[in-house]
């Protein structure tokens, strides 16, 4: 199995090359941001043959890789030209907006993707789709959720499926404090049951995150968000469930632990979805360390999540009911808030209030690359004045 790992030096990133390292896979191409010392090492212990850099160290990477150590390997500062290389599967791991296009290239390229990056799902899903038909490619996500899902309708046919259930840990806040306006970033950033990076970490706190897996789930099985809902289950070990009209329900339970969903979407993706539901399922590639004795003990509580305390959820639900460019103009600004939160620019509770007042002002439209680009950039110059009005 050969590997293309793109955000390979972020918190997923660095567990697909775990699974890769455990089973012995052969990673052709890195791509990584700016974090180029973890990306030498990483060089230095799988061997691509093409690395892809962030722009803005272009020139660094070049002279850090122009060594002997470093002989015969490539250069480049074009992650969508690394996704679209030759490959067995591409695992796209980058966060945020920039995951798209290398995305879009890969499946245009007939790659199958593991595709981490939910921000694609979320905000392009027709032009990803699109982008599978004309070139062949094929996705399964690494979402935990969303490959419990995938899970649960490998043999099932979708007329079957009634609802579409995922679970949420509730973040750190879910027990309290009432007040959430003086909750820091630190506070946030400690997440109850999964160490991530650190934007999908205060999606979680906020509950935005749940709100963009709801929509990633709707655009990845093809359901109205009407058929998706959340439960509130503080312990993550339940990580989906599937509800079918005969009344009976599947869900997929598993430690909380990304290399396994990681494991079995590079597992399922060579036979993964070319449109929306397309779910065949696939033979498990083989252990994950640690986790075969996993006891099922304990009490498991399900409880309705707080869409008062956590006003994210209802804005991620309209953006995805209104579909459009909302669901865009939603991601981004919401990417302003939380770096703006993390920045100490912005109360956790400014988030959803920020978010609500682009999407007031957000413009009707539809999706296409062009509209999401202009899209997105109003949203973020939109959003970036609303922190400072606050500041
Ligand atoms: N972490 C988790 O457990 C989970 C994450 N996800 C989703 O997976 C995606 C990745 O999340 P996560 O791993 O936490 O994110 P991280 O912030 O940990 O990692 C992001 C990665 O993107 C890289 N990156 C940034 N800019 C570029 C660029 N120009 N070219 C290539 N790579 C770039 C970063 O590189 P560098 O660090 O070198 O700058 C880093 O490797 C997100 O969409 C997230 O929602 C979903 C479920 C769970
Ligand atoms: C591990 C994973 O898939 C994350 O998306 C996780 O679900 C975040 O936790 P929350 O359930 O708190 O959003
Ligand atoms: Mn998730």
């Amino acid at each position: 199995m050969k590997l293309s790992v793109l955000g390979s030096t972020g918190s997923i990133g660095t567990q697909a090359l775990d699974v890769a390292r455990e089973r012995g896979y052969v990673v052709g191409a890195l791509a990584a941001g700016r974090n180029l010392e973890l990306l030498a090492a990483q060089v230095r212990e799988f061997r691509p043959t093409v690395v892809s850099v962030d722009a803005t160290v272009y020139a660094g990477a070049r002279a850090l890789f122009s060594g002997p150590d470093f002989s015969g390997l490539r250069v480049i500062a074009d992650p969508s030209e690394a996704a679209a290389l030759e490959a067995d599967v591409v695992v796209n791991a980058m966060s945020g907006l920039i995951g798209l296009a290398p995305t879009r290239a890969a499946l245009q390229a007939g790659r199958a993707v593991a595709l981490a990056t939910k921000e694609a799902m979320v905000t392009a899903a027709d032009l990803m789709w699109e982008a599978s038909a004309r070139g062949g490619g094929r996705v399964v996500p690494v979402d935990s959720e969303h490959t419990g899902v995938y899970q649960c309708l490998t043999g099932e046919h979708m007329a079957d499926v009634a609802e579409v259930i995922l679970t949420a840990s509730g973040g750190p806040f879910r027990d309290g404090p009432a007040d959430l306006r003086g909750v820091t970033p630190a506070q946030a950033l400690k997440h109850p049951s999964w160490s991530m990076g650190p934007k999908v970490t205060i999606d979680s706190a906020t509950l935005m995150n749940k709100g963009l897996e709801v929509m990633e789930c709707a655009s990845l099985y093809g359901l109205p968000l009407s058929q998706v809902g959340v439960v509130v289950h503080p312990q993550s070990l339940m990580h989906a469930a599937v509800r079918f009209r005969d009344g009976s329900l599947k869900a997929q339970f598993g430690p909380t632990d990304m290399r396994l969903p990681i494991a079995y979407a590079i597992d399922a993706a060579p036979t993964g979805m070319q449109r929306p539901g397309d779910v065949r399922g696939a033979r498990r590639g083989g252990e994950v360390a640690g986790h075969l004795g996993w006891p099922l003990r304990g009490e498991w509580v399900f409880r309705e999540p707080d869409f008062q305390r956590f006003p994210c959820l209802a804005l991620a639900y309209r953006a995805g009911e209104a579909g459009g460019l909302l669901p865009v103009a939603l991601n981004a600004a919401d990417e302003v808030a939380v770096e703006a939160f993390l920045a100490g620019q912005l109360p956790f509770t400014g988030i959803p209030c920020l978010i609500e007042r682009v999407l007031d002002e957000t413009p009707a439209g539809a999706l296409s690359w062009e509209a999401l680009a202009d899209t997105d950039a109003w949203a973020r110059v939109r959003a970036r004045e609303l922190v400072g009005v606050r500041a």
